[in-house]
């Protein structure tokens, strides 16, 4: 088990220049995968999850030459072949849920394996999408490893959306290469962002697909994408909270890298440090966060869930009753992100109760750590990261248990963090 020992930080002040969008960088690796003309993918982070993405259509026939954080596509993947396919998706839950979609461009048998945590998340929205498609789908009890087989031969489905947003991705990346057009009708949809990002880098690549409130999407079959492509990933806001959140509990920090324009949902962060009382401001394309006074707030996170574990600690922090709404979107998450964090914010005396469909944190203002504490990541990156977070003000230095998890979404994050 690897370990890792924060020292005590007494204040935040720095300047970090943030990682790119993990989510935006499989997003193109994937629509790369699909081009006839040239890709160049500029500003690439090397974490685990866009690595994967690169494996993974690479293993379906694609080339690409990468230098310096650049991807260069030499050749598009390969649909002639009738040889069974076998992907590996490693840790990556939207990896898994985009590419499986892959599936309906091939008629031979199509493997989906994973590793580590994405084993045990459900995959009962791509199995019962896909055979809405006409596929037929062999699972784990609804986990990993599918093995999907037959022809894509409806084109009229209905999915649901109450889970995950993933999938949708995937099938709005895919259905403007099938023969016919496609009509997906979703129920219940949450992580709406998410697919906004999607349909966002679809325009950049000239793809066409038709939104109706979410609840309806068209897309007409047969496009291609045949003009160059020359796109630099915008930086992390999801990576980015949790820096936001030190600045708004510690001190004050200066980030780079990130688009004050950008269509990721979490820049929300940015209302949520502001509701407890942080001061934002920008400066031509430099973000600057300061702490001002510090109070508990309310927040919906239903379409933002991954900002769950950096508001915990925020709220924590706080002196007072904080509610985070959304709690039932973090079940099926890289750990069950509730429970995690309840037992984790525990070891800090931080009270976290479990309702419905809301998280109600009972700060104490500083939480006390005069002794060393060891957390537990629980193999999942924002809790590795979020729990970090209590070294500021900590009498001790902390200790956080299989702290390599960062390497998933951002791995640079524990260096990032020192110099602030
Ligand atoms: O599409 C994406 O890039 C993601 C969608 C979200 O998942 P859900 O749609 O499952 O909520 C988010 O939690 C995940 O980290 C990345
Ligand atoms: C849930 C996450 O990612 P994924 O679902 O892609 O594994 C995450 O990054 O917090």
């Amino acid at each position: 088990m690897n370990v890792m020992k924060i020292q005590i930080k007494n204040k935040i002040d720095g300047e970090v220049n943030i990682p790119s969008s993990k989510s935006y960088a499989q997003r193109a690796i994937a629509l790369a995968g699909l081009s006839q003309s040239t890709v160049i993918i500029r500003n690439l982070t090397n974490s685990d999850d866009v690595i994967a993405a690169q494996g993974i259509i690479e293993s379906l026939g694609a080339r690409f030459i990468r230098k310096n954080g650049e991807l260069h596509l030499s050749k598009g993947i390969s649909r002639d072949s009738t040889k069974e396919i076998s992907i590996n998706c490693k840790e990556s839950g939207l990896s898994t849920r985009l590419f499986s979609a892959f599936s309906l461009l091939f008629d031979q048998e199509f493997q989906v394996n994973g590793e580590g945590s994405i084993t045990q998340r459900t995959m009962e929205m791509v199995i019962d999408g896909l055979k809405e498609f006409g596929k037929d789908i062999q699972s784990n009890d609804f986990k990993l490893p599918l093995i999907i087989e037959g022809e894509t031969s409806k084109h009229e489905v209905e999915i649901d959306g109450s889970i995950s947003s993933q999938f949708l991705t995937g099938l709005l990346i895919v259905a403007p290469f099938l023969k016919a057009d496609t009509q997906i009708n979703v129920l219940n949809l949450k992580s709406k962002p998410y697919i906004k990002m999607t349909i966002d880098l679809m325009h950049h690549f000239g793809l066409e697909v038709g939104n109706k409130d979410f609840k309806i999407f068209n897309s007409k079959g047969n496009q291609s994408i045949n003009k160059p492509i020359d796109y630099k990933v915008e930086g992390d806001w999801s990576a980015a909270s949790f820096l936001v959140v030190a600045a708004a509990i510690g001190g004050k920090v200066k980030l780079t890298g990130l688009s004050a324009n950008s269509r990721q949902g979490d820049k929300v962060i940015l209302d949520a440090v502001q509701l407890a009382g942080a001061n934002v401001k920008w400066e031509n394309e430099d973000l600057l966060i300061e702490k001002n006074k510090l109070q508990p707030f309310e927040f919906d996170a239903t379409e933002c869930p991954d900002l769950f574990p950096p508001l915990v600690v925020l709220a924590a922090y706080a002196k007072g009753k904080s509610v985070i709404k959304g709690l039932n979107r973090l079940k099926h998450k890289e750990s069950d992100r509730g429970l995690t964090l309840q037992e984790e914010c525990a070891k800090v005396g931080v009270k976290l109760e479990l309702l419905e469909d809301e998280m109600i944190i009972y700060g104490n203002g500083q939480p006390i750590i005069s002794e060393e504490t060891t957390f537990s990541s629980h193999n999942d990156h924002r809790i590795a990261m979020a729990m970090t977070l209590f070294s500021i003000g900590a009498e001790k230095p902390i200790f956080i248990e299989n702290a390599n998890a960062i390497e998933k979404s951002y791995p640079d994050f524990y260096k990032d963090f020192l110099t602030i």
